[in-house]
């Protein structure tokens, strides 16, 4: 292969983690994207390693990006720490998050958070936060979902995989006509032009409060993605959840507005929520 051009390394590109420094330990789960697995990076720090199956994403953009990525620091979004881009498969390596996905956990403790909906409510506000954030650097998320927020210790809640979706080559993900599309989360302007905002990840977001104060149920239920995006277009939104105030529930209605100006911002959302969960808890 190619030498090293004379300035390799004296940039301190720090975003490229040297793959010596990383242990792999136990398969945490696969996606799309490849195998992800908990690894130890400098012998002490927890972290998560995406490894990326060649041909799913574009790889060069992705690195490009990571730079700005590495940027984007909340309490609220899962750190990205870096990239090892020096060989194949790449890894993508972010801050580990103790209990998975929030969908599965949503489902795992239905049980006790179905009458405890104080903490749903503080779920949603944490991804509120941290989509907030992503808003006023005027970052996309573009796949916002329970299935794409992890859960930590303290019922820390983060987003996870913001901007990802722009990487991905495979078009039955990308376009809004393919298989794998996540239709459910989709606003009309998406379905009809793909047209992404920070309003159409408003609207993800009510349905990702839909999916919290169900505890994990499948938006839409069993009926087909044609016929979702038929209701959809026609003004059909969610049922309110059993468990869920009526005030919390006007806040998702209000994210389902057809027209995205009439969204509220996630900054407008957050305050809401906020005094939602003032009054009512
Ligand atoms: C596109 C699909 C995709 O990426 N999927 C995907 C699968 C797996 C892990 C990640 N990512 C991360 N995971 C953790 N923690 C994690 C902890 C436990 C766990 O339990 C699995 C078994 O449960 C019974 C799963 C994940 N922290 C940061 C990540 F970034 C992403």
């Amino acid at each position: 292969d190619r030498p090293a051009p004379a300035t390799a390394g004296l940039s301190h590109d720090k975003w490229e983690i040297d793959h010596n420094e990383l242990m792999l330990l136990e398969e945490l789960g696969s996606g799309q994207f490849g195998v992800v697995r908990r690894g130890k990076w400098r012998g002490s720090i927890d972290v998560a390693v995406k490894m990326m199956k060649e041909g799913t994403m574009s790889e060069d953009d992705f690195i490009e990006e990571a730079k700005v990525m590495t940027k984007l620091q909340h309490t609220n979004l899962v750190q990205l720490y870096g990239v090892c881009s020096k060989n194949r498969p790449i890894f993508i390596v972010t801050e580990y998050m103790r209990y998975g996905s929030l969908l599965n956990h949503l489902r795992r403790h239905e049980q006790s958070l179905s009458s405890n909906q104080g903490l749903l409510l503080d779920m949603c506000i944490q991804v509120c936060k941290g989509m907030a954030y992503l808003e006023r650097h005027n970052y996309i998320h573009r796949d916002l979902a329970a299935r794409n927020c992890l859960v930590g210790t303290e019922n820390v809640v983060k987003v996870a995989d913001f901007g990802l979706a722009r990487y991905v080559l495979d078009d039955q993900y990308t376009s809004s006509g393919g298989s794998k599309f996540p239709i459910k989360w989709a606003p009309p302007e998406v379905l009809n032009y793909t047209r992404f905002s920070s309003k159409s990840d408003v609207w993800a977001y009510g349905v990702l409060m839909w999916e919290v104060f169900t505890c994990g149920k499948m938006p839409y239920g069993r009926l087909k993605n044609t016929e979702v995006v038929e209701r959809v277009q026609k003004g059909m939104i969610l049922e309110k959840p059993k468990a869920c105030y009526k005030e919390v529930y006007d806040v998702m209605r209000k994210c389902w507005s057809h027209l995205p100006e009439n969204r509220p911002s996630f900054r407008i959302l957050k305050e809401q929520l906020i005094s939602v969960s003032q009054g009512i808890l």
